[in-house]
């Protein structure tokens, strides 16, 4: 197997998680405090009671939405603010409108405010007083098919009609419903999106114009974030021109601030040992008021025919009433586990790098080769009690939970000795909101709360230079925070965490509230494709994941480091999780550790939350379906084909079920080889009234690559056929840069040669079929 570049991996392991996500802690934390502790100032102690958000998410979901005009009086009238609102839903918007607010509180001593529209009435923009000198900056990703994140659903749907109803598109008659003009409003905008996708920027552009076309004032050019090149790269590019445009929109000389290296950093938050709260101590429960209790409940999980069934006792929680929601996941109980591969490695070559002396578990070397190992799992959650519904094609987001050894390599290099120990955050401006819930325990902090895996961003390195008490790595972390090359060289290619980076700089002693709030975001969630029937398993949703794990060489980033880099294998948060969660499912103590009852969250109890899409069979039956989805691209696909073979076992007549499907090899990646050939072998023994086929193509079993989009191109007669003569739907899941790329290509040039269409008539057909209900795309990049 040759070796693979980074690019090509991640690809590869990310295949079947649509990454999003948002907000999961906003609106946690309980108002009750008792008595501060010993050595606990009853000053700390209010202000961490302060910091608690008040209003429950759940709450502003049920359109109690905060008045967003009473933040005019809630601070003092002087030169104006900042506002950065966010549309984001894993998290780099909101992380951008929260960089950009902090430079400018530091550059140009402007108070800021970073606001989840989800929790305001963007409404009461149209009544902003044209006096505040304030400026609105949105910060707005893209999703789906040119769609806004969750949060900013209320908000784009309001200004692009003025009714909030999502109907319009903002055009020029819907300026008429607007209450009033946005003549009071000064703003700018940062887009983000991936130019992989058609609608690239989409949300971000629609309401830049839209603001002007309303009244508002633009003060500064429009940025624009690519995802698929660096969006990292984008902003600071585009930072100059909105920082010069607010210093001197605000007045404000900005060069005659302090330089970096000498403006001393202000915590947000500090730690405090907490004030003993008689509601408990947070576990990494998630998004909760208080602290949950658990309780096992007698009877044993249902065989699950011949997979693995894990552990005999389910917990109930002491759960808190009402809906799930992103904000108050369900912990859903892995009741199923199974590896999905044989045994496969990706192989790496560093000519020029230092293997360690003894090998981590999931990986080999010999030579300068380093062989990792290659997983997929199928992995079912039970659903039941939770009320949660889904419809097959759905996904599921889950949150994961940082890998044990990562979290003890961290606790070393802080110097943390206890991580049982029970803290709260207390925030340096009273209007902070916490960013997880507290009082907890350092250990569900450090496991539940934040990620560890993150790769640190340049700005990062200007902290941990502040903080760095050797004068030469001071002035290196320095140089590393300014000089963009040698950042993306030294830190930025090794992919370095904040672990990586601590074990090379001893000197740097950071408070702990700075790496919790500051140095680390929150896990966000992930969402995956449902690989499960909602017919056939109603309350069981099943994923399907490859183990994000690759190896990457480390080069020192010290002034007097090694000369050879150092190499690394890598994981990524969830599907390692899953990992784990797999193997402590499988292992033969666990059904006794499961009994105990805990505090905490159990183990195999995983928060999830169920997210509907488009992704939709046809409700006739008789319709046919050609479906292709690659690697884990099959997740939903799985899901179709035992739904349509469900039907057909039900007496139904089922039209053509037509799989596409494509891996590296037949005998170690064929997702659900054994299920599909069953299903076949039912379809055929039993008559059943269901036209099922299922294409393969194996890229590395023969001297040709022969990949999905090859098949659709031979195939193309007989898919022309079905699509115009039968009316069939047609459905692409997997990677949107390359095979969903070249199988729409593959498409058009069928329209031209199987349809004898003219080019220009080829692309507009391929158009309109997708713009169709016939056509669905479930892809990511
Ligand atoms: C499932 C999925 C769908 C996406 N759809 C689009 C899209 O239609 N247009 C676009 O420009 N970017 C799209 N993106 C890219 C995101 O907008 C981009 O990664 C952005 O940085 C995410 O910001 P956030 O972390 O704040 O949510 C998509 C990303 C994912 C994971």
């Amino acid at each position: 197997m040759s070796s693979l570049d980074l690019t090509d991996l991640i690809i590869l392991a990310s295949i079947a998680v649509l990454t999003a996500g948002f907000m999961v802690w906003r609106g946690s934390g309980s108002s009750d405090l008792a008595a501060p502790r010993p050595g606990v100032s009853a000053a700390a102690a209010a202000a961490a009671a302060a910091a608690r958000p008040g209003t429950p998410a759940k709450e502003t979901a049920k359109s109690s939405k905060k008045s967003l005009l009473a933040l005019v009086n809630e601070k003092p009238a002087g030169n104006g603010r900042l506002i950065a609102v966010y549309g984001s839903q894993t998290g780099t918007a909101e992380d951008l409108a929260a960089r950009i607010s902090k430079e400018v509180a530091l550059s140009l001593s402007i108070p800021t405010l970073v606001v989840d529209p989800e929790e305001y009435d963007m409404s009461e923009l149209a009544h902003w007083p044209s006096g505040t000198k304030d400026v609105f900056g949105f910060f707005l990703a893209t999703y789906g098919e040119g769609e806004p994140t969750d949060n900013a659903v209320d908000f784009y749907s309001w200004l692009m009609d003025g009714k909030g109803t999502g109907e319009d598109e903002g055009d020029e008659e819907d300026d008429m419903v607007f209450e009033s003009p946005l003549e009071g409003l000064s703003f700018f905008v940062f887009c983000l999106g991936n130019k992989t996708y058609e609608y690239y920027n989409a949300i971000g552009r629609r309401a830049d114009l839209r603001l002007e076309r309303l009244g508002a004032k633009r003060i500064g050019e429009r940025g624009e974030g690519d995802d698929d090149a660096s969006l990292e790269e984008d902003f600071l590019a585009w930072k100059p021109s909105i920082m010069a445009a607010l210093g001197s929109f605000f007045g404000v000389d900005a060069s005659a601030a302090p330089s970096m290296r000498d403006r001393p950093h202000v915590p947000a938050f500090e730690v405090i040992d907490a004030v003993d709260p008689f509601d408990g101590v947070f576990h990494g429960e998630l998004a909760y008021d208080k602290p949950r209790s658990w309780a096992p409940v007698p009877g044993s999980m249902a065989d699950s025919g011949d997979f693995v069934v894990v552990g005999s006792h389910k917990f109930a929680e002491s759960k808190p009433a009402g809906a799930f929601d992103t904000k108050h996941p369900f912990y859903g109980r892995i009741v199923a586990s199974r590896p999905l591969f044989g045994k496969i490695v990706d192989d790496f070559n560093f000519a020029d790098a230092q293997l360690p002396a003894s090998n981590p578990p999931q990986w080999t070397s010999s030579g300068t080769k380093v062989s990792v190992k290659r997983e997929c799992f199928h992995i079912e959650l039970d659903l039941s009690g939770s009320g949660l519904k889904y419809t097959t094609g759905d996904h599921v987001g889950l949150w994961a939970e940082n890998s044990p050894a990562e979290v003890a390599r961290l606790a070393k290099v802080l110097g943390i000795a206890d991580l049982d120990r029970v803290i709260d955050l207390v925030p340096h401006d009273s209007s902070s909101k916490k960013p997880f819930s507290t009082p907890c325990t350092l250990r569900a902090a450090l496991s539940n709360y934040v990620d560890l895996s993150e790769p640190l961003k340049q700005f990062h390195l200007d902290v941990l230079a502040k903080y760095a008490t050797d004068a030469a790595e001071k002035a290196r972390l320095f140089d590393l925070s300014e000089d963009r090359a040698l950042f993306i060289d030294l830190i930025q290619n090794g992919r370095k965490n904040l672990a990586d980076v601590l074990e090379e700089f001893h000197s740097v002693k950071l408070p702990l509230g700075v790496v919790l709030t500051e140095l680390l975001s929150r896990i966000s969630v992930r969402y995956y494709s449902i690989s499960s029937s909602s017919v056939e398993e109603p309350t069981k949703v099943s994923v399907t994941a490859v183990v994000v794990r690759y190896a990457i060489a480390q080069a020192s980033g010290r002034s007097d480091g090694a000369k050879k880099p150092v190499v690394q294998v890598k994981e990524g948060i969830t599907t390692s999780w899953l990992q784990r969660n797999h193997d402590l499912s499988v292992s033969a103590d666990f059904a006794a550790k499961a009994a105990q009852n805990r505090s905490s969250v159990p183990a195999l109890y995983v928060p999830l939350y169920i997210r509907s899409s488009n992704f939709r069979l046809p409700s006739n039956p008789a319709v046919p379906v050609i479906m292709v989805g690659p690697g884990t691209g099959i997740a939903p696909f799985r899901a179709f084909v035992r739904e349509r073979v469900l039907a057909a076992q039900r007496g139904e007549t089922v039209g053509t079920t037509w799989l596409f499907y494509g891996c590296r090899n037949k005998d170690l990646d064929y997702l659900y080889r054994e299920e599909l050939e069953s299903l076949e072998k039912i379809v055929k023994d039993d008559g059943l009234s269901i036209d099922l086929r299922i294409s393969t193509a194996f890229s590395r079993d023969g001297p040709k690559k022969v990949y999905v989009q090859h098949l659709v191109a031979q195939s193309q007669d007989e898919i022309w056929r079905i699509l115009e003569k039968d009316r069939g739907h047609f459905y692409i899941c997997g990677d949107a840069k390359h095979m969903a790329h070249d199988v729409n290509a593959a498409l058009e040039s069928m329209a031209a040669s199987s349809g004898g269409l003219k080019p220009e008539a080829a692309k507009l057909w391929l158009k309109e079929l997708r713009g169709s209900p016939r056509f669905a795309e479930d892809v990511w990049s």
